[in-house]
C-alpha cells in the first residue's frame, strides 16, 4: 500500500467516525476539548497578524440606504456604492426597509433548526443529488481540512422547478420564504444602484437576469473548544453576481484588503453586501469580488444566511463577459466570454477551491 493510499483510508475512516449526521455541532454536544485533526487547519491559513494592523481608523463601509430616489442624496449614495465596491467588493447596508422582525425570525428559524431533535434534523442530512435542500457538515469528503460549522443549503435557482415550501423544515418554513421574498427586493434596488454606479442605465444589470434566482445557505457556527486552530468558512471568493448576508451578533466575518484582513462587525438590523465573482467579470473589474473567511470562536452560536444571486435556469445557456458599455479603446475586456451553464459547473465540482472558476477566462 503506497503511503498516499493509506492516509486516504485513514482519512476516509475519520470521516466515518465523525459523520454521525450530528454535524459539529454534535462535538460540541458530546463535550470534546480537542477538536478532530481534520478540523485543524495548516498555520499558513490561520494567520490572523494582519487583522487590521495599523488601519484601525479605516472600515468595511456602512451605507445608509433611506435616502434612495431623492436626488444629490440619491447620487451620493450611488458614489458610495461605486466606492466601496471597487476598493473594498464589500459593504453593510442600513435602513433598507426590511422589518427587523423578519431579520430576526431567520435567524431564530435557523437556530431552531440546528437545535432541534437530532433525529429530525438528521433526516435533512446529505452529501450528494439534486435536492433543493441539503444539511451538511460543509465539504466534509472533498477538501483536505473541514469548516467549523454547519450548513443548510436551500438550492433554488438553477432548478427546473422551485421547491415545493413542504421541502423546507418545518421549524425554518415560514420564516425562510418571508426572508426570500425581502432579499429579492432589496436585490432589485441595490443592482439598480450597482448598475448606476457603473455608470450604465439602472436597469441594466436587472435587464441581463441578475435578480434572477438565488439560493439561501443557512451557516450555523457553533463555539469551538480550539477557535485558534479551526476556521469557520476557509478563505474564498463567492462565484455568483451578488452575495447578501444576514448574520447574527457574534463576529467572524473578515475580508481581506491589502493583504490584512478586516473584521464586518456586525450591525443590529444590517445585511452585508459582497461582489461576487461575476460581476467583477461583468463590470470588467471596475468591481471588485474579494477573498474572506469566517473564524471560529470560543463563543456561539454565529448564525448566518447568505442569499446567493448568480442567475436561475433560463440563463443557463446563456453567455456573460464584461459589459459591452463598459469595453473603450482605453479600458480593453479583460475577461473572455462565458457560458453561464459551464462556469457554474466549474463553481459546484470545486466550491471555495483555491482556483476560482473566474481564473479560467482571464485575458
Ligand atoms: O457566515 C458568513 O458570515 C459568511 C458565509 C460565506 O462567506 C459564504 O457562505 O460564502
Ligand atoms: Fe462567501
Amino acid at each position: 500500500m503506497t503511503s498516499q493510499t493509506k492516509i486516504d483510508l485513514d482519512r476516509t475512516k475519520v470521516m466515518k467516525e465523525f459523520d454521525t449526521k450530528a454535524g459539529v455541532k454534535g462535538l460540541v454536544d458530546a463535550g470534546i476539548l480537542n477538536i478532530p485533526e481534520i478540523f485543524v487547519r495548516p498555520a499558513e491559513d490561520l494567520a490572523t497578524e494582519g487583522l487590521n494592523s495599523g488601519r484601525r481608523n479605516i472600515d468595511v463601509p456602512i451605507i445608509d440606504l433611506s435616502n434612495i430616489g431623492d436626488g444629490n442624496l440619491h447620487r451620493s449614495i450611488v458614489n458610495e456604492v461605486r466606492i466601496a465596491s471597487g476598493e473594498w467588493g464589500f459593504f453593510q447596508v442600513i435602513n433598507h426597509g426590511i422589518p427587523l422582525s423578519v431579520l430576526d425570525e431567520m435567524i431564530e428559524g435557523i437556530r431552531l433548526f440546528n437545535e432541534q431533535d437530532l433525529e429530525l434534523k438528521k433526516e435533512m442530512h446529505g452529501h450528494e443529488g439534486a435536492k433543493h435542500v441539503q444539511f451538511t457538515s460543509f465539504d466534509l469528503h472533498n477538501s483536505q481540512t473541514a469548516d467549523w460549522r454547519d450548513t443548510l443549503t436551500l438550492r433554488l435557482a438553477h432548478l427546473e422547478s422551485d421547491p415545493d415550501p413542504s421541502e423546507l423544515p418545518s421549524v425554518c418554513r415560514r420564516s425562510t420564504i418571508e426572508f426570500i421574498k425581502h432579499m429579492k427586493r432589496l436585490a432589485e434596488t441595490l443592482f439598480k444602484l450597482l448598475s448606476e454606479a457603473l455608470g450604465l442605465r439602472p436597469d441594466h444589470l436587472g435587464s441581463i437576469g441578475c435578480c434572477k434566482g438565488c439560493s439561501i445557505v443557512s451557516h450555523y457556527y457553533p463555539p469551538c473548544p480550539q477557535p485558534e486552530l479551526a476556521l469557520g468558512i476557509r478563505k474564498h471568493s463567492d462565484a455568483g453576481i451578488l452575495t447578501l448576508l444576514l448574520q447574527n451578533h457574534i463576529g467572524g466575518l473578515q475580508v481581506l484588503r491589502d493583504d490584512q484582513w478586516f473584521d464586518v462587525h456586525p450591525v443590529r438590523g444590517g445585511l452585508v453586501v459582497n461582489i461576487g465573482d461575476l460581476l467583477q467579470i461583468l463590470s470588467n473589474d471596475e468591481f471588485r469580488s474579494v477573498k474572506h473567511r469566517v473564524t471560529a470562536n470560543h463563543v456561539g452560536p454565529r448564525i448566518s444566511a447568505a442569499c446567493f444571486f448568480s442567475g436561475d435556469a433560463s440563463l443557463l445557456d446563456e453567455t456573460f463577459g464584461p459589459i459591452k458599455e463598459l469595453i473603450s479603446e482605453t479600458n480593453h475586456p479583460r475577461y473572455k466570454e462565458l457560458l453561464l451553464k459551464e462556469y457554474l459547473a466549474k463553481a459546484v465540482s470545486n466550491p471555495l477551491g483555491d482556483k476560482p472558476p473566474m481564473d479560467y477566462y482571464k485575458l
